[in-house]
């Protein structure tokens, strides 16, 4: 039994076995999650509903997992998958569920998660915001490369290894993505650029990164490489201008670093335009390549009107963009707001947003370099006092810091988006406890056909608290 060392198991059931279950819920990686005799076990493929027979494929201290070998009694959302490739790509794990079923499980695991790690007992949750057309949503891939004898491989890596799949007919990608990804790899391949050995970390090509602008059909695409520079780069580009004329800029980023990390510090334009393009509603945003931007944008603007309505502007407010990106949020709200303030840790990110500001006409938004835990609580000592704080941290959630900063600052408003629901609850809790009280909270399908869900708090504090 392949149990972790040290801790011990609570789980009785050993690798090779094979049980029978009902699968009671979703677990958050997309799996379905069903209970033998007290014990959780997650089965990949498996649907809340169903009852299936499973084989235990590895132990753990809290749980077991095992691998779908039949189902017994079948969920009338089971879907045949669309994409080929849908078992071993991993970037898709709620294909094989209908579409109603889908967004039902999603408001379910941000349900289980402030039942899990808050103490409230009603939580004023709504319907799971859907998305009109679940295909083609995403508007950037940034995808590895590797040489396999004198061809180049690309693709996503399999769920569960470091093999390429080629997802060049990717379904949730933009028609364009894929286009220009694909015809990439085959001009690499022609010139024989040479591709990156993460294993001996040598050679030039790391991954090739393309993102669309929806609204003017454009495409940025970057290379990243391990070196400064390479001997084909002007060739590669004019064999990109004549095959993809939607390419409207080529950028190299160097990435000398061993990481898994895409992007390194520097890029440089090797032709076209520096940043692309986008439009969210009426307002443009440019884009440098390293600089966030949200994936799908139709369901952005969806999300953004979210945000609009959680903070509930009349005009006079001071708003801060804790997390601001290229400023997209911010600029968002600004036309309802008497001034916006926002900070990202990532300098690009912060000249696009004062560029965007400009672009747009808006002179009361300022944005700033910098961590949203260290600069919040040292303007609020300068004597800024926020009406409202809307905060759109990554994965992690918003960390220690900020939370101690928003209790003492007792900031009447607070937004909270998040991508992770379990961080989300967890900090909620913390912010309950100080004094908060949660009025709304909105599930948001920013990813149709995968197991994310996106999701808009509201929080407001308690009168005298
Ligand atoms: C989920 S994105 C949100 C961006 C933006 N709100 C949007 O909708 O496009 C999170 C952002 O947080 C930034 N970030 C990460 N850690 C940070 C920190 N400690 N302080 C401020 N920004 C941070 C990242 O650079 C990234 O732009």
């Amino acid at each position: 039994m392949s149990t972790t060392k040290q801790r011990k198991t609570t789980i009785h059931l050993r690798e090779g076995q094979v049980i029978e279950l009902p699968i009671r819920r979703l677990g958050i990686n997309g799996e379905g999650v069903g209970f033998y005799q007290k014990q959780v076990v997650f089965v990949d493929g498996a649907i809340p509903g169903e009852e299936v027979v499973a084989r235990i494929t590895q132990i753990d201290r809290k749980f077991a997992k095992a691998r779908l070998l039949k189902i017994k009694k079948r969920s009338a959302y089971r879907v045949k998958p669309p994409c080929p490739v849908y078992q071993e790509c991993g970037g898709c794990q709620l294909q094989h569920i209908d579409r109603r079923l889908q967004l039902r499980l999603k408001r379910e695991l941000v349900e289980e998660a402030f039942a899990r790690y808050t103490r409230l007992t009603e939580i004023p949750i709504e319907k799971t915001v859907s998305m009109d057309e679940p295909w083609a949503y995403r508007n950037k891939a940034q995808l590895p490369l590797r040489r396999i004898g004198s061809r180049v491989a690309m693709g996503m890596f399999s769920a569960r290894s470091h093999r390429l799949v080629d997802v060049s007919g990717c379904l949730v990608q933009h028609p364009l993505v894929n286009e220009t990804l694909h015809t990439a790899r085959e001009v690499v391949e022609q010139l024989k650029i040479s591709i990156y050995d993460e294993r001996k970390h040598n050679g030039v090509l790391r991954h090739l990164v393309a993102r669309v602008s929806f609204a003017a059909e454009e495409v940025q695409l970057v290379i990243v490489t391990r070196t400064e520079s390479f001997p084909e780069e002007n060739e590669f580009v004019e064999k990109i201008r004549a095959r993809l004329p939607r390419v409207k800029s080529v950028i190299l980023n160097h990435n000398p670093n061993k990481t898994s990390l895409v992007f390194g510090e520097h890029s440089r334009l090797l032709w076209g335009k520096e940043k692309l393009a986008e439009k969210l509603g009426d307002l443009t945003y440019l884009l440098s390549a390293r600089a966030f931007f949200q994936l799908n944008p139709v369901q952005t603007v969806k999300l953004y009107e979210e945000v609009r309505k959680a903070a509930r502007l009349t005009g006079k407010e001071t708003v801060v963009d804790a997390y601001c990106g290229v400023g997209t949020i911010g600029l968002w709200l600004a036309r309802d707001a008497k001034r916006v303030i926002g900070m990202d840790t990532v300098p690009e990110a912060i000249a696009d947003a004062r560029e965007n500001a400009a672009l747009n006409g808006i002179k009361h938004a300022e944005f700033y370099v910098g961590e949203a835990e260290v600069l919040l609580p040292r303007w609020v000592e300068e004597g800024l006092k926020p009406d409202v704080v809307v905060a759109d941290p990554p994965r992690t959630g918003l960390g220690q810091p900020l939370i101690d900063a928003l209790l003492k600052v007792k900031v009447p408003r607070f937004v909270y988006v998040s991508c992770n629901p379990s961080t989300l609850a967890k900090d909620c809790d913390q912010l309950l406890e100080g004094g908060y009280r949660l009025q709304r909270v909105v599930p948001l399908d920013m990813f149709p056909q995968t197991a994310h869900v996106e999701t808009v708090c509201e929080l407001v504090r308690k009168p005298q608290s």
